[in-house]
C-alpha cells in the first residue's frame, strides 16, 4: 500500500465491462480491476453485459464491491459497443484504417451511451469520490460529466494503444472526441510510445501546449497530466495459483495427453489485433521446416469467441477454423493433432497450469496495449525449468520484457525460427532469461500499478471551476449535443 497522497473517500471505477465475482473474465481490463477493487473495496459501474427494453440499473454488492449496472438497449448496444467503440475506434486505434467502418449512427450511440452513463453516474456520485474512468468506450465521460457539474477529481486509463496522429486524424470529428481528454485530471496510457503520441497530437493537431510536470495544455487554457503506466498482474498470486494448479484433475489429465511432448501454448480472445492467422501459419512453417519436431510438440490454442456481433470477428472465427483444421488435415498422424484449437475460456486457476505445463508462451499480436497474457504465462512457470516467452515487440508488454524473444508477427518465418530457438534453449539460459522478466513483474506489479494512477490521480488538483474553457463549456457542448440533434440515420 503507498504512502502517498491521502486517499479519502470512495474509489469509483467506471468501464464498459465489469466482471462479477463468479465470472471468468476474458479480457485484461475485467481481470485487473476485479483484482484491483476486491482489495480496496468501492464501486464498480458499467454495462451489465445484458441487452434489455430499456436502459435499467442494478446494484449488488459482492466480494466485497459494490456494483452498479445498466442493461443497454439493443441498439444503444449496435451503435456505441459493436458499432463506434469496435468498428472505429478499435481498429483504428489498432493500426488497421482498413477495417475502420465509420458511420454517424454509430457516433451518435456512442455519444448517446456515454451521456447515459454520466447521467446515472452522477446521480450516484459523492463529493469526495475520486472517479476512475477506463478504455475507449467511455473517451468524452468526464466532458460530460462536467457538463453535469461534477467537479470531483476524475482519472482515465487506455488499455489500447493510441496511434500516430497520422492516423488518428482520419477518424470523423477526432478534435472533439481526442480533445475531451482534456476533461481528465489524468491520463494514463501503457507506454512512452502511446504518450509521444497523445502529446504529438495535442500538440501539433489541436494547437496546444506541453507544460513541465507532465502537463498537457488544450487550446482552451484547460491542463491535465499525461502519464505512463505499465498495467501489471498480481504476480504472487498467479505464481500460487500455478504452484497449485498441478493438483487439478484437468491439468493431470491434460498432461497425460501429451505423452511427453513439448506444449507451445497460445491464449487470446479471438481477435483480429491478436494476430492469430499469422500466428498459425508461422507455426505449420516451423513443422515444414524442422520435420523432426512433427509428432514431438503440440500447439494448444485457447480463444474464447469475442464481439461476435461484429463481422470482422465472424470472418475471422471461419478463417481460423480453416487453417486449424487444413494444418491438422496436412501434418496430423491417427496418434497426434498438431493444433489443439479451444473456443472455450477457463478460469484463471485452470489457465494458470497450462500455462506452465507448456515449453513456449506464444504471443504474437499485431498490436497490443499491453497483453497481459505474456506477463501470466512468465509468473506460471517452474524456476528450476521455465519455459520460453516469444513475444511481439508491438505488444505493450515487449517494453518491459525483453527475457523475451521478441519477434515481429507479421514475419511469420521470423516467428517460427524463435520458436525452433526457443524449442532447443539450454536450461541455462530460460533460466536466465526467466529470471530477468520475474524481477520486472514482481517490482511493478497490479498493486504497484494502481499505487502509481492513484497516487499521481490524487495529487492533481481537481479545482475544475477555477479554470479557462470549464467543461461545460465547448467541447462538452458540442461533443454531446451535436449529433444527437442530427436526423438519426440507421442505415447509412
Ligand atoms: O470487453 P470486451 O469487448 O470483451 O474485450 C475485452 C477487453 O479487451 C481489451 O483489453 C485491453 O486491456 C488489457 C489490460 O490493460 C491489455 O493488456 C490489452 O492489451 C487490451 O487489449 C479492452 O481494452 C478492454 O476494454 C476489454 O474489456
Ligand atoms: O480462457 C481465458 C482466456 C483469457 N483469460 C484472461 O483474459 C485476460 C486477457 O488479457 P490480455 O491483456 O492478454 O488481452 P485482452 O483480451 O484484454 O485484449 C488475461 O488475464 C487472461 O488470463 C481468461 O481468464 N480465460
Amino acid at each position: 500500500m503507498s504512502a502517498g497522497p491521502s486517499r479519502a473517500g470512495r474509489l469509483v471505477v467506471v468501464s464498459n465491462r465489469v466482471a462479477t465475482p463468479r465470472q471468468i473474465a476474458t479480457g485484461g481490463l475485467a481481470s485487473a480491476m476485479r483484482a484491483a477493487l476486491s482489495e480496496r473495496g468501492g464501486l464498480w459501474f458499467g454495462w451489465s453485459g445484458k441487452i434489455a427494453e430499456k436502459a435499467e440499473l442494478h446494484h449488488r454488492h459482492e466480494g466485497g464491491i459494490d456494483y452498479a449496472t445498466l442493461d443497454l438497449t439493443r441498439a444503444d448496444h449496435d451503435d456505441y459497443y459493436a458499432g463506434f467503440a469496435n468498428r472505429a475506434l478499435w481498429p483504428l486505434f489498432h493500426y488497421r484504417p482498413d477495417l475502420v467502418d465509420y458511420r454517424r449512427s454509430h457516433l451518435e450511440g456512442y455519444l448517446r451511451v456515454n451521456r447515459l452513463f454520466a447521467e446515472r453516474l452522477a446521480a450516484m456520485l459523492r463529493p469526495d469520490d475520486t472517479v476512475w474512468v477506463h478504455d475507449y468506450h467511455l473517451i468524452p465521460l468526464a466532458a460530460m460529466l462536467r457538463g453535469l457539474g461534477v467537479r470531483n477529481r476524475i482519472g482515465f486509463f487506455l488499455h489500447i494503444p493510441l496511434p500516430a496522429a497520422e492516423l488518428l486524424i482520419t477518424l470523423p470529428r477526432h478534435r472533439e472526441l481526442i480533445g475531451a481528454l482534456a476533461a481528465y485530471d489524468l491520463v494514463g496510457l501503457h507506454t512512452a510510445r502511446d504518450l509521444r503520441a497523445l502529446e504529438t497530437y495535442f500538440l501539433h493537431e489541436l494547437g496546444g501546449a506541453l507544460r513541465p510536470g507532465g502537463l498537457l495544455r488544450a487550446p482552451d487554457g484547460r491542463t491535465f497530466r499525461a502519464g505512463v503506466f505499465p498495467i501489471g498482474i498480481d504476480t504472487a498470486a498467479v505464481a500460487q495459483a500455478a504452484r497449485e494448479a498441478a493438483a487439478l484433475p484437468e491439468i493431470q489429465q491434460f498432461k497425460d495427453s501429451l505423452q511427453g511432448r513439448a506444449l507451445i501454448i497460445g491464449v487470446d480472445r479471438l481477435d483480429y489485433s491478436k494476430g492469430l492467422p499469422q500466428r498459425f501459419e508461422a507455426y505449420a512453417q516451423l513443422l515444414e521446416r524442422e520435420p523432426a519436431l512433427q509428432r514431438q510438440v503440440s500447439f494448444l490454442q485457447i480463444a474464447p469467441p469475442s464481439r461476435g456481433a461484429v463481422p470482422e470477428y465472424r470472418r475471422l472465427r471461419h478463417e481460423l477454423e480453416r487453417s486449424a483444421g487444413h494444418i491438422n488435415g496436412k501434418y496430423a498422424t491417427p496418434d497426434w493433432a498438431p493444433i489443439r484449437y479451444v473456443n472455450q475460456s477457463f478460469p484463471h486457476a485452470v489457465l494458470s497450469g497450462y500455462y506452465r505445463t507448456a515449453r513456449v508462451g506464444l504471443v504474437t499480436p499485431l498490436r497490443d496495449g499491453m497483453n497481459l497474457v505474456a506477463k501470466e504465462y512468465v509468473a506460471c512457470q517452474d524456476p528450476r525449468d521455465p519455459g520460453v516467452l516469444v513475444l511481439s515487440r508491438f505488444a505493450g508488454a515487449a517494453q518491459e520484457l525483453d527475457g523475451a524473444l521478441l519477434v515481429n508477427p507479421a514475419d511469420t518465418t521470423e516467428v517460427a525460427e524463435a520458436l525452433a530457438r526457443a524449442l532447443a534453449m539450454p536450461l541455462q539460459e530460460r533460466r536466465k532469461r526467466w529470471r530477468a522478466m520475474m524481477d520486472v513483474l514482481e517490482r511493478h506489479d497490479l498493486g504497484s500499478w494502481l499505487d502509481a494512477f492513484l497516487d499521481a490521480l490524487y495529487a492533481t488538483h481537481p479545482a475544475r471551476a477555477g479554470q479557462r474553457g470549464g467543461v461545460s463549456g465547448s467541447s462538452q457542448t458540442r461533443l454531446a449535443k451535436r449529433p444527437l440533434e442530427a436526423p438519426s440515420r440507421r442505415h447509412e
